[in-house]
């Protein structure tokens, strides 16, 4: 399986993607050659690329992605202002002009939500019209020019990476009356069209069209009850788009989100960058090495890039200035991700608040069968058997992470959880009014 160089350091290896000659071949020689002849200045860089002076192959899309190399860790407020006002020139659309960002590519998602299954489009509404909910947990979708039905999830797990989703997939994976999509993380609504033709252009895991997206749930048995989920652990993050195809293909979708105290997690993000996997090539060294600089550079950066965002404020900011959305220069999702706040009242404008289930990875962790029957009770699935989660724990693991990490920095996490404060007040209140989540529940 070939993997996107950016998504993950596992197997790259300077010249490996480029033997490959696949779609990210140029990312691949553009990074060696940032190393080897242009690490210099921003401008130059760019100017060359956009007057094609380095050949096609480095195209600008590759140019960006490749540009968040350049941003180093910063000293002080006015070096990152520097930075950022060069890159922000160069690399920056106006958010105005969204459609300038894909360039003579129209934007896939409509107001009306249309998409194109078997060939026709469909929109919201026919979805609506057309869903047979009669046996509620297993909801399909038939047109007439679609040779099969289609299976539709019933449930999505939609945050928040990190939190302990990957030990909550495996054990609802292994009920009874759960079947599993084709993998874990699907990824399909993660991305505008665009970036998904580029994303998933080696990618044989990963669908591309919607016709594909619903094959990853085939093998659920129309006869039966049993229901399927896409446990695309991002989602509520990634796209300020999402929510709406998410509502698209099933307006009555169950919405389950982990939760974990940012802090913490983004210490587990930040691990994961820079502990046993490595650090990703897109990423500069210095800031894989030490906690310190990562944070107090990125701080600065969402600082100067989203001077809108603010807890109980426009959730639209969050999206603005995370990774997928537009412009990916700054690995800043890693610390926006967090912003839970700002996310949870954005999936709310399309979905209801009684589909929603909150899980504290607390209780995840320390009382799994707590967590599981409160998913069960929710999802209305028959309990699990007695001692049944316990063997399946033995079975797959305890999924904790046992690579090496750094420890977690003390003045940066100090940084982190002032940063976070206000925001999960916020959060808290919204739990507590609109979800009716006992306060002695969230632990953070
Ligand atoms: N059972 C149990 N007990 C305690 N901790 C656990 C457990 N299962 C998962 N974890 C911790 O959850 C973190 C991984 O979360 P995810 O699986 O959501 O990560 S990922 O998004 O799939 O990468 C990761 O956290 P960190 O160790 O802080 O990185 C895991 O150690």
């Amino acid at each position: 399986m070939k993997r996107h160089p950016w998504h993950s350091s596992d197997d790259y290896s300077p010249g490996s993607l480029v033997r490959e000659n696949d779609g990210f071949a140029s990312g691949a020689v553009f990074v060696q050659t940032l190393d080897s002849e242009l690490d210099g200045d921003l401008d130059d860089n760019f100017t060359r690329v956009r007057r094609g002076q380095l050949g096609p192959q480095y195209d600008e899309f590759d140019f960006r992605v490749n540009m968040t190399r350049m941003i180093k860790p910063a000293a002080d407020d006015s070096e990152c202002a520097t930075t950022w006002a060069s890159i922000s020139e160069n690399f920056i659309y106006p958010e105005s002009n969204e459609a300038a960002l894909y360039s003579g590519i129209p934007h896939p998602y409509s107001p009306d939500h249309c998409f194109e299954l078997c060939g026709e489009v469909v929109c919201e509404k026919d979805m609506a019209e057309r869903t047979d909910f009669t046996t509620r947990k297993n909801p399909s979708y038939s047109r007439p020019r679609c040779k099969e039905r289609h299976n539709i999830p019933a449930y999505f797990i939609i945050g928040y990476s990190q939190s302990g989703t990957t030990f909550f997939s495996d054990v609802i994976r292994k009920h009874n009356d759960v079947r599993a999509a084709c993998h874990k993380e699907i990824h399909y609504f993660d991305v505008t069209l665009y970036l998904r033709a580029q994303y998933h252009k080696n990618r044989v895991d990963k669908p591309r069209s919607i016709t594909s997206y619903f094959g990853c749930f085939r093998r659920v048995n129309f006869d039966q009850k049993k229901i399927i989920g896409d446990h695309t652990v991002k989602a509520i993050y990634t796209d300020i788009w999402y929510p709406s195809w998410v509502r698209a293909i099933n307006q009555r979708m169950k919405l389950i989100v982990l939760l974990r105290d940012p802090t913490k997690r983004t210490y587990s993000r930040f691990s994961q960058m820079g502990g046993g996997r490595g650090c990703p090539r897109f990423i500069r060294r210095e800031f894989c090495r030490d906690m310190l600089p990562y944070v107090t550079t990125m701080l600065r950066y969402i600082k100067m890039k989203c001077p809108g965002l603010q807890p109980g404020g426009d959730p639209s900011h969050a999206y603005r200035c995370g990774y997928h959305y537009g412009t990916e220069l700054l690995d800043n999702d890693t610390i926006i991700s967090g912003l839970y706040e700002l996310h949870v009242r954005h999936w709310l404008n399309f979905f209801p608040p009684e589909q929603f289930l909150f899980i504290s990875s607390d209780m995840l962790f320390k009382s799994p069968e707590e967590a599981m029957s409160r998913a069960t009770d929710f999802l209305e699935l028959p309990p699990y058997e007695p001692g049944a989660i316990q063997k399946y724990i033995s079975e797959i693991g305890p999924h904790t992470h046992t690579r090496n990490k750094a420890p977690p920095h003390p003045e940066a996490m100090e940084m982190l959880r002032q940063f976070y404060a206000p925001y999960n007040d916020e959060l808290r209140k919204l739990l507590i009014s609109v979800f009716h989540i006992p306060e002695e529940e969230i632990t953070f």
